[in-house]
Formats: C-alpha cells, sequence, structure tokens
C-alpha cells in the first residue's frame, strides 16, 4: 500500500499532519499528535508550509504525439505538477488531431500511461480541426471526451457550429470555442492599435473574435447548449459573456494570465515571446479582462500552456509560432499580481484555479478533507524568486515573464495520491 505523511502542513491556518493511502487522504490531525507505526509511511515534512487543493487548468497543449519536439505529455504533466496542477486538459491540435474515435481511444490511453497527473482530452468539432464538417461527437462523448473543440482554429461555418452544439448538448458536453473570424485577420501578428502601427505589423482586429462570439451564443442560447469560452481576451467579448449570462445562455469563459497581466502597450518591440492567439490586447480591454474575472463575468483563469522550440520562437513575430508557455508561471504570477496586490484573497484566486474549473465541467472538487482523493499541492508562498526558464520542466522555454519576481513556489505535488512533483 502507498502510504504518505504530511508533516507540519498549513491548513487554514492551522498545522496539522496529513496521512494519506494510496489515493485517498485518510486522516487530518494536529500537528503535535503522536504516529503510530511512522515507518510504514514516506514522510514529507512541509514545514509550515500551506497546502491547496491540486490547480487545475483546462486549456493545455501537450504536443504528443506529432510534435515531441516541442512537449510530451510526460514533460507537459511534470511541468503541470511543477506548477502546482493536478489536474489538465489537453487540446486535441495535436499529429495525427483527435478527430474521430480511434485516434481519441488512442489519446485516452496515452494519457494514463504517460501523464503524472489526472489529464483529461478534448476531440475535436471539424476533421483537422478546419474542415468544413462535422466528427463524431456522439461516438466520442461516449468514449469520454471531455468536451469538443477546435482550438487554435475559429469554427467559421455556422451550420457546422450549430450541429456541433445540438450533438454537444444531447450529450451532455460542452463546446469550447477558440473564437476567431478569420476575414477579420488580416494576416496579423499582434493586436490592430498602437502597437501594430508603430511597429509596422499587421494586426488582427479584435472583432474577429466578438463577432463570432455574438453568433456562437444566439446559436448557444437556442441549443441549450454549455458553451465554454476559450482565452478570452476584448471588452466587447466580456460584454457580450456578461449579457449572455443575464439571459440565460449556459455560457462560461475562461481568461489566460497573459491577457490579465500583459496587454499590446508593453511591445515596445518585435518580440515572438509576445506574440499568442488570441494577441495581447489594449490596456482597455486588458482592464475589461479583470473585471469580468472579478465580478465573475470570467468563471476561471487558464493558461494555454504552448510549448514551441526554440528556432520557432526566435526572429521576427512576422515568422515565429503564436503562443507562450504557461504551467510553471501561472499561480506565481496570479498570486502574486492578484493576492499579494491585494485585489483577491487566497479563496478567490483558488476558485479561479481550481474549483471552477473542476465544478464547471461537471467535475469532483478538489478538497483537502478526510475521504477525499490526494489531489493537492504544497506551496511556499513566502518564496521570493525571478522566473528562470532554465528550472521548467516543459520543454517550451516561450515565456515573456522571464526575470518577472514572483512570490509562491511549488513545494509538493500529489495526484490522485502519487507524488507528481517533489523540488
Ligand atoms: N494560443 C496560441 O497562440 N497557440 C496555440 C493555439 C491556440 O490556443 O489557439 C497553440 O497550439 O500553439
Ligand atoms: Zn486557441
Ligand atoms: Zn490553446
Amino acid at each position: 500500500m502507498n502510504k504518505i505523511l504530511l508533516k507540519n502542513v498549513k491548513l487554514n491556518r492551522e498545522i496539522v499532519n496529513i496521512s494519506i493511502e494510496n489515493d485517498t487522504i485518510k486522516s487530518i490531525v494536529s500537528n503535535h499528535s503522536e504516529i503510530v507505526n511512522l515507518d510504514e509511511y514516506e514522510v514529507f515534512d512541509a514545514k509550515g508550509n500551506t497546502i491547496l487543493p491540486g490547480l487545475v487548468d483546462v486549456h493545455v497543449h501537450f504536443r504528443d504525439p506529432g510534435l515531441t519536439y516541442k512537449e510530451t505529455i510526460e514533460t507537459g504533466s511534470k511541468a503541470a505538477a511543477h506548477g502546482g496542477f493536478t489536474t489538465v486538459f489537453a487540446m486535441p491540435n495535436v499529429k495525427p488531431v483527435v478527430d474521430n474515435p480511434q485516434a481519441l481511444k488512442n489519446m485516452l490511453l496515452k494519457n494514463k500511461t504517460d501523464s503524472c497527473i489526472e489529464t483529461y482530452q478534448y476531440a475535436s468539432i471539424s476533421s483537422n480541426l478546419d474542415q468544413p464538417d462535422n466528427t463524431d461527437i456522439n461516438t466520442m462523448a461516449q468514449l469520454g471526451a471531455i468536451a469538443f473543440t477546435n482550438d487554435g482554429h475559429g469554427v467559421q461555418n455556422t451550420g457546422v457550429m450549430y450541429k456541433a452544439m445540438l450533438a454537444a448538448k444531447q450529450n451532455n458536453k460542452a463546446i469550447v470555442a477558440h473564437v476567431e473570424d478569420d476575414s477579420l485577420i488580416n494576416h496579423g501578428v499582434i493586436n490592430s492599435g498602437k502597437a501594430a502601427q508603430k511597429l509596422g505589423l499587421p494586426g488582427m482586429n479584435g472583432l474577429s473574435e466578438s463577432s463570432q462570439l455574438a453568433r456562437d451564443l444566439v446559436l448557444a442560447y437556442k441549443t441549450g447548449v454549455h458553451y465554454h469560452v476559450a482565452h478570452i481576451s476584448t471588452a466587447e467579448s466580456v460584454q457580450l459573456v456578461r449579457m449572455a449570462k443575464e439571459l440565460g445562455v449556459k455560457v462560461t469563459a475562461e481568461v489566460s494570465p497573459h491577457h490579465l497581466l500583459l496587454d499590446d502597450s508593453m511591445i515596445s518591440m518585435d518580440n515572438p515571446m509576445m506574440k499568442m492567439n488570441p494577441p495581447l490586447r489594449s490596456p482597455k480591454d486588458r482592464q475589461a479582462l479583470i473585471a469580468g474575472l472579478l465580478d465573475g463575468t470570467i468563471d476561471m483563469v487558464a493558461t494555454d500552456h504552448a510549448p514551441h522550440s526554440k528556432e520557432e520562437k526566435s526572429g521576427s513575430m512576422l515568422t515565429a509560432s503564436f503562443g507562450i508557455v504557461g504551467l510553471e508561471t501561472a499561480f506565481s504570477l496570479m498570486y502574486t499580481k492578484f493576492v499579494k496586490n491585494g485585489l483577491v484573497d487566497l479563496k478567490t484566486l483558488l476558485k479561479w484555479m481550481s474549483f471552477n474549473p473542476l465544478r464547471t465541467f461537471n467535475l469532483k472538487p478538489n478538497e483537502i478533507k478526510v475521504g477525499a482523493k490526494a489531489n493537492l499541492t504544497i506551496m511556499d508562498l513566502n518564496a521570493k524568486y525571478q522566473i528562470d526558464s532554465q528550472e521548467f520542466l516543459s520543454k517550451g522555454k516561450n515565456s515573456p515573464f522571464i526575470c518577472e519576481k514572483v512570490f509562491g513556489r511549488t513545494l509538493l505535488t500529489l495526484s490522485n495520491g502519487k507524488v507528481a512533483y517533489r523540488i
């Protein structure tokens, strides 16, 4: 039997000892209680550091199979555990694309064998993510796809989105939307706005996101499907989600740490680390995202962890790949900028990074209580350091937050009672 003892753990201001047997939390007692049969346990002394429910990220790219020079399920899941995450949802834009039942079966098996944390799998809405057709949502829902998305591409065809919503609704699954109308993109590489003008770079119109979102919200209203907006990035989109929620549309939304913390006024030169899709928007958009998260319009934070090779993220923004890594910086950035700076308490941050993501997709919450699955992380919330990509376990080092001073370092992560990360 797998027996772990977490000694001197801070849980709601108390210092406790927590024992774990197999995948379950067995006891939580004062750290002054006598420990019997100590030699049966693998012991971790937390030295008064804080235990948190395992973090959850509904938007990661693990690039495996097919693009494993960028990331593998093994390195991606280790990066996640290093960031305090015990649960992630993997996107289907791997090679081959997860767009049919057999590909999904293969992925489900691969996630089980290769991942050190709980890894749920998305399947796509269309063949190859971009064809004007519909995948077999019925079969893939039954096989265990967590939800359906063409992430990386907007669904250009209204009929395709409508049919996908009807099928997803019937199977009690969500549609997760990367909203992007290709006709408003202009081969852009950053947001269309002041920075694009100044740097002479082609700009992506923010209406590309909000106009397609408006379409989808009408379809979601009519079909009753659970519709989840991926990486929301503009003020208009936040307002649309706010209004749709008031109308009773079953809509939820995620925002990335980078869209909350960066905007295009900070792009002072051609820098591929500031290139992602959706692009960093205007300071006004960023303020709307923060307001939307604070008032509950936006339900959760998700990283959109998008690892790429060094070559793919060098040179000019004109040719570099879209995307940045996020799993190993998300918690410390959010903790530093939102909790340490006094905008919200730790409990609210955990709502955004653990409770809401699970509840939204009908999964059980990660909780620190007797009888719960041991999905947890222990953090040194006082550790202050500079983000250093050399410390990343991800193959991707593409982060715009290198050298940023943050608080919060992961000491231990257990996924279903197994050590997924240990400092
Ligand atoms: N976010 C990105 O810039 N890139 C993502 C795709 C996506 O999330 O749309 C990727 O797969 O690299
Ligand atoms: Zn996307
Ligand atoms: Zn993505």
